[in-house]
């Protein structure tokens, strides 16, 4: 069943045409990855899932996006930089997503105080962003998504301001100890599988080989999809990304 789709879906900003006729199904408790090049339009793409596009923008297609039960939007996004605020603690960061979430309190904190330990923070709450590694802080942002009690988490290029060695241990924790453990015990919405979806937008093949169930290529702008395979080889992606 899928949680998330896309149907014919194009983006248009003025005269730039950022997405040209889309097809995009994401299924429950599926880990789906978008690659493609610079400028393809992946951010769109993941914006547009997530009810996120500028007024400006001229959207055709169909779109089907789940709601929670008390009406808000199923999905929570996660930037490509981090967004944390400078001024507050790292537990007050993290909280955050599940404050505008409306995630009571005390479900979240409980929630919080295991996340941090999983995400390796634990001892890190009172830290001040700026106290914390590059590798810290994407975590922090992730844990704070993650937090925000959505099923179907929208990450955009999560690890992509890091430098290779640590994107390397962040790919590898994710995989390891990742999603869907976390979502698996998740305290708020959940699909119902009980797993998170997810679709990370990422510039780079192996990650999104590593990660995902699912990879989706889409080709130079006006982004449109070359490629939609299961557990691809590296050769296709690679294939598809020159197309
Ligand atoms: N708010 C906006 N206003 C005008 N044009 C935009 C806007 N957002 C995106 N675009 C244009 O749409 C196209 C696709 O941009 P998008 O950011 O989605 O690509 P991308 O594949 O995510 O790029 P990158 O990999 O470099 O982050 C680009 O030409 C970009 O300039």
């Amino acid at each position: 069943m899928s949680v998330l789709a896309a149907h014919g879906l194009s983006v248009r900003f003025g005269a730039v045409a950022a997405l040209d006729e889309v097809d995009l199904a994401v299924a429950d408790g599926e880990f789906v990855a978008v690659v493609g090049p610079s400028g393809c339009g992946k951010s769109t793409l993941l914006r547009a899932l997530g009810g996120m596009l500028p007024p400006s923008a001229a959207v055709s297609g169909t779109l089907s996006v789940p709601t929670l039960p008390g009406g808000g939007p199923a999905t929570a996004w996660m930037p490509q930089r981090d967004g944390l605020l400078p001024w507050r603690r790292a537990w007050s960061n993290a909280l955050l997503g599940a404050r505008i979430a409306r995630v009571p309190r005390p479900d979240a904190e409980a929630r919080a105080a295991e996340l941090f330990e999983t995400f390796g923070l634990g001892g890190f709450e009172r830290a001040w962003p700026h106290e914390l590694s590059g590798g810290m802080r994407q975590r922090l942002a992730l844990l704070r998504t993650c937090l925000a009690g959505r099923p179907v988490l929208l990450l955009d290029e999560p690890f992509g301001a890091l430098d290779p060695i640590t994107r390397r241990r962040m790919n590898e924790w994710l995989a390891g100890v990742g999603l869907a453990t976390t979502a698996g015990t998740a305290t708020a919405a959940s699909t119902t599988t009980g797993q998170r979806a997810v679709v990370l937008v990422t510039h780079d093949v192996d990650e999104a080989l590593a990660l995902a169930d699912r990879v989706i290529v889409l080709g130079a702008r006006p982004g449109r999809v070359v490629l939609d395979a299961a557990a691809p080889s590296r050769e296709k992606v690679l294939t598809a990304l020159e197309y």
